[in-house]
């Protein structure tokens, strides 16, 4: 019996959106959910017992930021990511395969792995399937991800196929490195671009090693909204209904709806935390940039139906001020409203599958929030 499990608890009558249960050893994660993303072991801005009592279930950190620095050795030997960052619930750890190619000076690809300079300090490394999942196995984290490359978009077909193809040889190597952890189950990555046949093939050779978990990959990299959404169409019905489906990267209120109508289950976005750092917060009448001078004597709340800390205890015209004097707080009570924001979401979001009223909530929230 794999560490996680997928519970459907039920099923949207009117769309494909599902409410879920996903077991794992540190904790079960209600579904839809957003997972927060804690690149650097740390919620940028948050401690862990506010992220707690926000009510996030399950965090995200990055293999490859951690191998960099402070290195996967220390981290183990801190006892693993729960113990060194002070979080007992869920955590996922993505593989290090797409940040090597967002973030990383990008050498080589080859059969073997990728070949890059660190983004720190130029120095040279190389990231394998062996290597990523030995990385994973010393951070300890509940969701491990398969080294994946993720495809640029746009990219042509032959390139596509190949690269999918050797997606599914790495993952290959992945379960077979990973195959002595009881605890951290490795969630396969589909990938294959834009092209609905070459979806299909990625689909077929991840789902046939039987992992407890299946993410969609290769989006929310560029590509236009109703792209993303023609391929979300398709994907998740290639993916088993009675595991986790996770989209990678993903996102603002527009594409979590989308997304679960979809029948995705599990999302994580730095949107969130990073433009919150920018001085934009996501509100339930659409996005407030703090800084513009209509909110400088503006005495009310960012979003009058929201009940977190920031919006209980703070006002527009403060936290103009705060951010114009680039005071820390501004950080810290923006990126708290934000992930509040969207933690509640899809609270509001589970419950109305429970009810029966998905579509009805979706276009209650879209006619608030307004244009996306
Ligand atoms: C939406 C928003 C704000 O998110 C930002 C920025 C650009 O998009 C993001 C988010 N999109 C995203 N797609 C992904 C695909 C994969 C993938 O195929 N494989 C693996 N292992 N991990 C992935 C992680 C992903 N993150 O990607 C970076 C570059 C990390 O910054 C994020 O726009």
């Amino acid at each position: 019996m794999a560490a996680v499990t997928y519970e459907l608890i039920k099923k949207d009558s009117k769309s494909k959106a599902r409410r879920g249960r996903v077991h794992t050893p540190h904790g079960s994660i209600e579904t839809p959910v957003f997972m927060p993303v804690g690149t650097a072991a740390t919620v940028k801005a948050m401690r862990p017992d506010e992220v707690k009592e926000m009510g996030a279930q399950i965090i995200l950190s990055n293999t490859y930021h951690l191998y960099l620095r402070p290195g996967h050795e220390i981290v183990r030997e801190a006892g693993g990511l729960h113990k060194f960052m002070n979080w007992d619930r869920a955590i996922l750890t993505d593989s290090g395969g797409f940040q090597v190619f967002s973030l990383g000076d990008l050498r080589k690809i080859t059969e073997e792995g990728v070949e890059f300079r660190s983004h720190i300090d130029g120095s040279k490394h190389m990231l394998s399937p062996e290597k990523s999942i030995e990385v994973q196995n010393a951070l300890g984290s509940d969701i491990i991800m398969a080294f994946d490359e993720c495809a640029p978009y746009p990219a042509d077909r032959g390139y596509v196929k190949n690269s999918l193809e050797r997606t599914t040889r790495w993952l290959k190597r992945c379960k077979e490195a990973n195959k002595n952890e009881d605890f951290q189950s490795l969630f396969g990555i589909m990938q294959g671009g834009m092209y609905q046949d070459l979806r299909y093939q990625s689909a077929m050779e991840i789902v046939d090693l039987d992992l407890p978990g299946y993410a969609i990959g290769g989006l929310s990299v560029g590509e236009p909204k109703d792209i993303m959404y023609e391929v979300l169409d398709y994907c998740v019905d290639y993916l088993p209904a009675d595991k986790p489906r996770y989209l990678m990267g993903v996102g603002s209120p527009d594409y979590l709806f989308e997304g679960v109508e979809r029948g995705v289950d599990m999302f994580d976005c730095v949107l969130p935390t990073r433009i919150a750092r920018n001085g934009t917060a996501m509100t339930s009448r659409g996005r407030v940039v703090i800084k513009n001078a209509a909110h400088e004597r503006d005495f009310t709340a960012l979003d009058p139906e929201c009940d977190c800390y920031t919006c209980r205890n703070y006002s527009k015209a403060y936290l103009r001020h705060l951010f114009k004097s680039n005071e820390i707080l501004s950080s810290m009570l923006l990126t708290n409203h934000n992930l509040h924001f969207l933690i509640n979401l899809m609270s509001n979001m589970r419950k109305a599958i429970e009810e029966d009223r998905f579509l009805e909530f979706k276009r209650e929230f879209y006619n608030k929030y307004g244009k996306f």
